[in-house]
């Protein structure tokens, strides 16, 4: 493979192109509270073999609970920035489904720098299960996508996906820690290369490899 560029130092500032951009530090600690009674209520509802009499005391709960949060609602499109120890900064979407702070649907990843690419650790519970006792194959994928992508990022580039290759070594187990890595591997004019895999215990479960592509930015 060809590397004719390197990726830009400095990821640009999102409000120059009209997004709006919260710091995380500006989440509050009640909203992070909520997102993570909200996950486990999903997993509670996602298992749970209760009557017909808690469950309609549950589904009424729910119900005061969604309207107590109102019409106020964050615009879609409204990213978080993370400013990193090197007082660099890092971008992503606030809802992001796969990392999104405020999103409950998403798995708590957090990913990190580490040497020239980005680790992070995930422990997926019964609500992403494909087959029984294993993470569901699509969710394997976005997990890697999150993570080439954020790679990607990572090294100042904004881009999107264009091919995504994903290979299943050995089925990746439920309920137990599993370890991400990602890192740029090259680029080639717009076209950015990226490496990810997922392991337990050591052992690869999953591997992928994508072609992401720089976005064009006005001026
Ligand atoms: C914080 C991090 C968050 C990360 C979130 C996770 C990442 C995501 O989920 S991104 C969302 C999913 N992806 C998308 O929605 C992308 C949809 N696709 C597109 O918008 C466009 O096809 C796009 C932007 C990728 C490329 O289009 P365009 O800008 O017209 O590029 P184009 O000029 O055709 O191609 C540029 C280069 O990429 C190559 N390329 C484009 N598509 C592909 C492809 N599918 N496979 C291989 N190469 C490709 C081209 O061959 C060309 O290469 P070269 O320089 O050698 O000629």
């Amino acid at each position: 493979m060809t590397v004719d560029t390197q990726p830009a130092p400095r990821f640009p500032d999102p409000r120059d192109f009209g997004f709006t951009v919260l710091d995380e530090a500006e989440i509050p600690a009640e909203l992070t509270a909520l997102v993570g009674q909200v996950r486990s209520l999903v997993d509670a509802v996602a298992h749970t073999e209760a009557g017909p009499e808690a469950l309609e005391r549950a589904r009424a709960a729910a119900a005061e609970a969604t309207a107590a949060l109102g019409g106020e609602r964050r615009a879609i499109g409204a990213m978080v920035r993370h400013t990193r120890p090197d007082g660099g900064a890092e971008y992503g979407t606030v809802t992001n489904i796969v990392a999104g702070p405020t999103n409950p649907a998403a798995p708590p990843l957090r990913l990190e720098r580490d040497g020239d690419g980005l680790r992070g650790e995930v422990v997926l519970g019964g609500v992403y299960q494909g087959p029984p006792g294993l993470v569901h194959g699509g969710w394997i994928a976005a997990l890697l996508d999150q993570a080439l992508g954020s790679a990607a990022n990572a090294a100042g580039v904004p881009c999107l996906t264009a091919k995504l290759d994903v290979d299943y070594r050995d089925p990746t187990p439920l309920n137990v820690p599993l370890h991400i890595t990602a890192r740029v591997t090259g680029a080639e004019r717009r076209k950015v290369f990226v490496s990810a895999e997922i392991r337990h215990n050591g052992e690869v479960t999953a591997e992928g490899t994508a072609i992401m592509v720089r976005i064009p930015l006005p001026g």
